[in-house]
């Protein structure tokens, strides 16, 4: 049996008592940069990931919100595991961009909302892929809005 695949070892903790906590912890421990907003992932599914961090000193900006830099850390963590859910091992992908606009001052905690209109189809040819994100105060107020641009190819064969 090989090592899990990301979405493999979310559907096998995600039931288990504190099991989002544990993936949540072990996503930062792969991907360090990620820790610095404590992310806690609350659903990924094919095509959707819901992620919330709270609001504290190490993301505050020098107007005391949710620094904008931080909730662009929050999408990307948000697009990443939708895409781990999303993309099929027989096809890599890669971030190439994102455009992203500060809609209203972010005075809470926030919750990062990644959401594919629809699932593509993943043949022999490489395609941009744009995943919407939606960032989210504690009211459901929009705070910042984002589209990542996603890289998706075939896998070469080993
Ligand atoms: C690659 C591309 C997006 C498109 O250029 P094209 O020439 O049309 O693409 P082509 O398909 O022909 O491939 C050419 C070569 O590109 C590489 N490569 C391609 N796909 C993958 C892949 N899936 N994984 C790894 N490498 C991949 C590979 O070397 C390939 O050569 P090969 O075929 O192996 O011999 C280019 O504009 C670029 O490198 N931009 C910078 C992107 C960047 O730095 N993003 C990171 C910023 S986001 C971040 O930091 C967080 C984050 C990171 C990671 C995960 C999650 C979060």
């Amino acid at each position: 049996m090989g090592t899990p695949s990301t979405y493999g070892l979310w559907r096998k903790l995600v039931a288990k008592p504190g099991g989002k906590q544990l993936f949540s912890a072990a996503m930062c421990l792969r991907v360090p940069y990620f820790g610095t907003v404590l992310p806690t992932i609350r659903e990924i599914r094919p095509g959707h990931c819901s992620v919330t961090a709270p609001k504290w000193w190490g993301v505050h900006n020098h107007i005391r919100t949710f620094h904008a830099i931080a909730a662009c850390n929050l999408a990307e963590i948000a697009m990443g595991m939708l895409a781990e859910a999303t993309v099929p091992a027989t096809h890599r992908w890669l971030p190439k961009g994102m455009e992203v606009s500060y809609v209203a001052k972010a005075e809470t905690g926030l919750r990062a909302i990644a959401e594919l209109p629809e699932i593509p189809e993943f043949g022999s040819e490489g395609f941009d892929l744009p995943v919407p994100v939606r960032i989210v105060d504690a009211r459901g107020t929009e705070v910042v809005t984002a589209t990542i641009t996603v890289w998706v190819t075939p896998r070469k064969a080993a």
